[in-house]
């Protein structure tokens, strides 16, 4: 698995969510470079799973290009997609900290279950995101997000994860999975049965690939491996966490 490479909405610090924020050239280059971890820690995939957002496909392509696997099947989905961070979306994380305090950003970016405000039909984004016509078949409206926690997430992104993904696995097939720092949040509280509590510290960095591998419960055997240096990640992590700082 792997959160996709830094986008032109990391690098100027935005709530992006749905958004469809392109790779930096910083963002190609750590996909260029998870690819080359990947190939060292000498992984081979049958198949591909990635979210219906361009900085994740992108990503997963420089990646397959890199360990010259661009012939495994690809399958997108909207169950991939980023968290969709309602109101927030496009507005500066520090800015909104300066704004409403460290704490209640914290908890809009990392409370389990408490979603930012709504993304309302006057808002900037909202045209373009939910008039996009890469969702004319699915989502259904009912099921179209108008805001989401990360419980709300997972809701959407576990039933992909069980009835699509499972099955695959169960089948004895290796699969890459480029998708968001908040959608595979949740697939890892699920895989390594992370309390409600204790997800708010997990930090995923951009283009940093971590293994799992499962027993026959479909459970972590271990918790994630991310490939490369060690110190690298918890840097990366750590800085994560910094986003939701005042200026
Ligand atoms: O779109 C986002 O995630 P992504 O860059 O993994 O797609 C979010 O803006 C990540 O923000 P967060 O780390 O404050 O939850």
């Amino acid at each position: 698995m792997l959160r996709h490479g830094q986008s032109d909405w990391n690098e100027k610090n935005l709530f992006c969510g749905w958004y469809d924020a392109q790779l930096t050239e910083k963002g190609r280059k750590e996909a260029c470079a998870a690819g080359k971890a990947i190939m060292d820690a000498n992984l081979k995939f049958d198949m591909a799973y990635t979210s219906m957002l361009t900085r994740a496909q992108d990503t997963l392509q420089l990646v397959l290009e890199v360990i010259g696997q661009e012939d495994i099947p690809v399958h997108k989905s909207w169950r991939l997609n980023e968290r969709h961070y309602g109101g927030l979306t496009g507005l500066n994380k520090a800015d909104t900290a300066k704004k409403f305090g460290e704490e209640k950003v914290k908890i809009w970016r990392r409370s389990f279950d408490t979603p930012p405000p709504p993304m309302e039909k006057d808002h900037k984004y909202y045209e373009c995101i939910a008039k996009d016509p890469r969702y004319c078949d699915e989502p259904k409206s009912s099921e179209f997000p108008k805001t989401e926690s990360l419980k709300l997430t997972i809701e959407r992104t576990l039933p992909y994860w069980n009835d699509i993904i499972v099955p695959q696995i169960r089948q004895g097939k290796r699969l890459i999975i480029a998708a968001h720092g908040n959608s595979l949040r949740g697939i890892v509280k699920h895989l390594q049965n992370i309390s409600d509590k204790d997800i708010m510290n997990l930090n995923l960095p951009t283009g940093m690939p971590f293994v799992y591998e499962l027993d026959s419960c479909m459970e972590a055997v271990s918790p994630m491996k991310f490939l490369g240096d060690p110190e690298a990640v918890k840097k990366a992590m750590e800085d994560v966490a910094k986003e939701g700082k005042a200026k």
